[in-house]
């Protein structure tokens, strides 16, 4: 095993509503992110992949709140931290996030370069103008973008390139981890492939040393990383290589998203998480049981009486489920 980069124990925080109400997003998450090692998180909508990337970076504020965990960035355990020192040690540094239709983030009135100086300017207002100039031009070189675009608005650039400009502009500070949510969903397919592409390229040229890679959309994990996460209802269900759970998924939720999925590519193309009928629960009262009881085609009693645990299965993987591995193969065998 390399070495850890990114090490979350039992991580569990929760939104807390006007009304007062909990809504118990992340539950109990453990992962962790090897060196040079990318980390896929696919989800429907609602089961907490946004909160969760939030929840890594340490940085709570309201309506967003901590309950218990653990998260370690290469050594260092950032969970207890006052968010002043987040802020200032850890965002950009340790850990980036690129959130969805991040070139949003872009603001119309601001040259790209100014945008980046506000940015480095939070973390340190010290640095001197000409100094962040170098950092973008040569990070901007690297990544394959012009430097012209550092003198441009962004009404000037396209969609594509705005987004683009984000990302390069999210790894400036070498950051150890990236958290992209949803980088390319809002691109048409050629921005898509440069977005991951430049993605790709800076774990290749170890500009970042693990990344996080959230998406809805199975190929891209597929294609883009190392190993994937399930996750439903605030909780990760099942997790393996990105081949094992495309292709040889273990619990019935993965197994009924992968399910139609027969050809790498061309096959797995289309398929969206919403293949299974019925809806996950409400995440202010989460049953006690397993949450896709509900849904599940093999439920059964026990299910939705006692809490359901991670178990491991052969070859590093694990999965949330009563059933044992090779009974649960049994099941799905006798479906053919
Ligand atoms: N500000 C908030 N206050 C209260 N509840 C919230 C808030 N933001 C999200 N939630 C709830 O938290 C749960 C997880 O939402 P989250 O946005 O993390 O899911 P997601 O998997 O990222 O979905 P999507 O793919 O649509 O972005 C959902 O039940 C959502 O309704």
């Amino acid at each position: 095993m390399g070495k850890v980069i990114l090490d979350v124990r039992e991580l569990s925080t929760k939104y807390v509503t006007r009304f007062g109400e909990s809504v118990y997003a992340v539950d109990r998450v453990s992962l962790k992110v090897e060196e040079g090692k990318s980390l896929g998180i696919a989800g429907e909508s609602g089961c907490g992949k946004s909160t969760l990337a939030l929840s890594l970076m340490g940085y709570y504020f309201a309506p967003l709140h901590y309950i218990s965990g653990d998260i370690i960035i290469d050594g260092v355990n950032i969970s207890k931290m006052h968010p002043d020192e987040v802020r200032r040690k850890i965002l950009g540094k340790e850990i980036a996030y690129i959130p969805q239709a991040a070139m949003n983030a872009l603001n119309p009135t601001l040259k790209i370069i100014n945008f980046i100086e506000d940015v480095i300017h939070a973390h340190d207002p010290k640095v001197p103008k000409k100094q962040i100039y170098e950092m973008a031009r040569q990070r901007f070189e690297e990544l394959g973008l012009p430097a012209e675009v550092l003198q441009k608005y962004p009404v000037e650039l396209s969609g594509g390139m705005k987004q683009r400009t984000v990302i390069a502009t999210s790894v400036i500070l070498s950051p150890k981890v990236l958290i992209a949510d949803e980088p390319s969903s809002a691109l048409d397919v050629t921005s898509q492939k440069m977005v991951i592409k430049m993605l790709r390229d800076m774990m290749e040229r170890g500009l970042v040393k693990a990344m996080i890679f959230i998406t809805h959309e199975l190929p891209l994990l597929y294609n883009v990383t190392d190993d994937i996460m399930v996750m439903y209802a605030g909780q990760i269900v099942e997790q393996g290589t990105a081949q094992q759970v495309v292709f040889d998924p273990l619990h019935p939720y993965s197994k009924g998203l992968m399910g139609s999925i027969i050809v790498p590519e061309s096959g797995v193309r289309d398929v969206k998480l919403t293949a299974i009928p019925g809806a996950p629960p409400n995440l202010k009262r989460p049953p006690q049981g397993c949450r896709f009881a509900d849904r599940c085609k093999y439920v059964q009693a026990e299910c939705r009486v006692q809490s359901i645990y991670m178990r491991e299965a052969a070859n590093n993987r694990a999965y949330r489920c009563i059933y044992p591995e090779e009974q649960l193969r049994k099941v799905y065998e006798n479906e053919g």
